[in-house]
């Protein structure tokens, strides 16, 4: 069974009894206490119960068991982009994005004892992050669950070769010592999250100037599928923020997008765009809408 490392354990427990008492202030996330997304929840609502979970499935499995009123999940990274699986487990998940929350984000490199180290382990999107700090020093990058869970697990294995790259506030909850601060090979470096509830927010309650939509489809595999596509957004002016593709199946041929534009459902112009995106594409599946958290350009 997956397990965080011993260290965490215990603070994982009272965490998921505090929650029981109260799972519609639960805000479920994935990874260890101390790491990126806790302190993401943390942020969004001082007021939440957070809730840890090994993974970002688990996390949004809590929302749709309702041990949880939400899940904080990291999306995208200004530096190391799109964080892996997410594509394919919000859809899955039936869950709808509520809202949206940016954080910078600032490793650290910790450890049991003064180095020089062999590896470091992290999540891969912080050893990414971190890239050019860890080939500078010739330390292997090897890949954990998440930030504080192998801060966690470096604290219990004991071994002076290994270190983490986590959140400062891990290594004081799990008693490493900071070896380097702001190991992040840039200083702006920012993760987008959003939060996904079992209910989507109502469109009309969003204020108009700050609202965003974010949906998936997939082109029919004829030429010229995503001109088509996104001329339906172009000729009714609405802007898109963001446009990834990606592969569902082994086919290749008809490719999935996932986008992001400005409005929201309600507005003339983006009920028309999504009308006319249904009639080009083989598949239209809104995710949800909600306030913009950063004003986009
Ligand atoms: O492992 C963590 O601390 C997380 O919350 C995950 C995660 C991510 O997957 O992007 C969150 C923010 C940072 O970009 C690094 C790691």
């Amino acid at each position: 069974m997956r397990t965080f490392a011993r260290p965490a354990i215990e603070m994982v427990d009272s965490m998921r009894q505090a929650a029981a008492t109260d799972p519609a202030r639960a805000i479920a996330f994935g990874g260890a206490p101390g790491s990126n997304s806790h302190q993401a929840a943390m942020q969004f609502d001082p007021e939440c119960l957070p809730l840890p979970y090994m993974g970002f499935e688990d996390a949004l499995d809590a929302v749709k068991q309702g041990r949880a009123g939400c899940a904080m999940i990291p999306i995208e990274n200004s530096q190391h982009g799109r964080v892996s699986d997410i594509h394919f487990l919000l859809p899955e998940s039936g869950l709808s994005i509520v809202a949206e929350h940016f954080m910078r984000i600032t490793h650290a490199l910790m450890a049991t004892g003064p180095g020089p180290f062999e590896a470091a382990y992290s999540h891969p999107q912080a050893l990414g992050q971190s890239r050019a700090f860890l080939q500078e020093r010739g330390i292997v990058a090897l890949a954990h669950a998440d930030t504080a869970g192998a801060a966690a697990y470096v604290a219990e294995m004991q071994d002076p070769r290994f270190c983490a790259i986590a959140p400062p506030m891990a290594a004081e909850l799990y008693g490493l010592d900071i070896i380097e601060n702001e190991v992040e090979d840039a200083h702006d470096n920012t993760t987008r999250f959003v939060v996904l509830a079992k209910e989507p927010r109502d469109p009309a309650g969003i204020e108009a100037e700050t609202a965003m939509t974010t949906f998936i489809f997939e082109v029919k595999n004829v030429p010229a599928a995503l001109y088509k596509a996104l001329g339906c957004f172009a000729t009714n002016g609405v802007n898109m923020t963001k446009l990834e593709s990606y592969q569902k199946g082994a086919s290749f041929a008809a490719t999935r997008f996932y986008a992001d534009i400005e409005g929201a459902p309600g507005d003339p112009r983006v009920d028309t765009a999504l009308e006319e995106l249904e009639f080009q594409t083989n598949d239209v599946r809104l995710l949800g809408s909600y306030a913009q958290a950063r004003k986009r350009g």
